[in-house]
């Protein structure tokens, strides 16, 4: 009776006790030496992984903060305009560290190379989502920044139909994470923030002014920067933080987005696809105030040199300005100029511009940012698209891919 079962057992385990026994103990040891490898942290799981990535990142932090003046957290480092701005900000002196979560609406690749650019100035890129608190909350900590530069966005206007929620995590939850980490902070910091120029909407009064209307946004990406900056005052008025939107115009140049219209263009031009071109009721053309990156670069200094401290509580600075070249031109133009420099005649097609929350003109009247943040646009589109096409030429010509279009 007692043998009978045990036999049966034999049949089904092909191998003994004692050997199971052993097994386990060896994959029990390999689990334990593998935690107790591990770099110490009193972080969060989340924080654990990123320091097995990263090395010593709270070292790393500490180090790229470090500063006689500035000390700047950059969101959105990665991207095209936190790309620029954090080396400008090196460059003189600030302290800076960046934080970037790689997502993949363009390219990755082109982020991981902006990312290996911030390496080479030294600037330490921590790779995380705003969303994370407690990521934030360390960083603060760490870094005791004097002021942040949020630029993390979800950007484009006509990707907003494909996948909207992408807007409302970045552009809103992603907002209120970060400030409500920099309410939390000690010190609390100044903030800089992109708003955009679409929340001008369907304005039709020209050029566009910081007191005109801005309540009739024609596409989820206009919407999501508007609440943002109604965010923005809330946290103004309730926590005393000093925060300041830059109303960007249609930023282009070296290191740029590849869902943008001059850079696409670009890249079917050279390869002979056919390119559409919008335009507005009866042929009208539609155009944008287009604005090349080293300009936008000297608005964002202005910015934060000129931000007062966050009070705490009680009344705060809280400001807006638009940051455009105001000088608007058609988007039939910006082809003829690719056509000139590229010496290549674009294969176009002339299409009514689809309701996709584009909007047909920009102009930015730049008269307040000019004032009070010393803002002075000087590189016009030919000078600039000249200069973007020198990078586009490089950096394509040593990388095997060209952009795909996920958008
Ligand atoms: O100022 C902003 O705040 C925004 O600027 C930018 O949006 P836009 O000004 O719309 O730039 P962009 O897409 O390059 O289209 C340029 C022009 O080409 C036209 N356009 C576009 C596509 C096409 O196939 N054909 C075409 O004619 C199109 O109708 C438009 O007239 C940023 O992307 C956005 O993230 C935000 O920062």
């Amino acid at each position: 009776m007692v043998d009978k079962p045990m036999s049966i057992h034999r049949t089904r385990f092909p191998f003994s006790i004692t050997k199971l026994l052993f097994w386990s103990l060896i994959l029990l040891s390999f689990i334990v030496l593998f935690f107790l490898g591990s770099p110490p942290s009193s972080a969060s799981p989340s924080h654990r992984r990123r320091s097995l990535r990263g090395g010593d990142w709270e070292t790393s932090v500490r180090e790229s903060a470090k500063s006689k003046s500035l000390r700047v957290l950059v969101t959105g480092a990665a991207g095209f305009v936190g790309t620029h701005v954090s080396i400008a900000l090196k460059r003189r002196g600030d302290g800076v560290v960046g934080i970037d979560n790689f997502n993949r609406y363009y390219e990755a690749s082109l982020k991981r190379a902006r990312s290996n650019l911030l390496a080479q100035h030294k600037i330490f890129v921590v790779e995380g989502d705003i969303n994370d608190g407690s990521l934030l909350k360390s960083l603060f900590k760490l870094g005791k920044f004097t002021h942040v530069m949020h630029l993390a966005a979800q950007a484009g206007v006509r990707y907003a139909m494909k996948n909207p929620k992408s807007y409302v995590h970045s552009n809103i939850a992603g907002l209120v994470s970060v400030l409500e980490a920099c309410k939390n902070a000690n010190p609390q910091p100044a903030v800089v923030w992109a708003s955009s120029s679409s929340v001008y909407g369907l304005n039709s009064k020209v050029p566009f002014s910081e007191k005109d209307r801005t309540d009739r946004p024609a596409s989820l990406y206009a919407a999501s920067k508007k609440a943002g900056e109604e965010i923005a005052h809330t946290y103004n008025h309730i926590y005393g933080l000093s925060i300041t939107g830059l109303r960007f115009f249609t930023v282009y140049g070296p290191w740029g987005r590849p869902d943008m219209a001059y850079f696409f263009f670009t890249k079917d031009i050279l390869k002979g696809k056919q390119i559409s071109v919008f335009e507005g009721p009866n042929g009208r053309s539609v155009a944008r105030d287009f604005t090349y990156i080293d300009d936008i670069v000297k608005g964002c200094l202005g910015a934060l040199d000129t931000a007062n401290r966050s009070t705490g509580s009680g009344p705060a600075q809280l400001r807006l300005y638009n940051l455009g070249n105001t000088s608007p031109v058609a988007v039939s133009k910006l082809v003829r100029i690719l056509e000139k420099l590229l010496k290549v005649n674009a294969n176009k097609k002339l299409l009514p511009m689809p309701p996709n929350g584009d909007v047909f003109f920009t102009h930015a009247d730049i008269s307040l940012a000019k004032k009070e943040l010393g803002y002075n646009p000087t590189i016009d589109l030919e000078t600039g698209l000249r200069k973007f096409l020198d990078w586009y030429m490089d950096y394509y010509s040593s990388s095997s891919s060209l952009p795909k279009r996920a958008w």
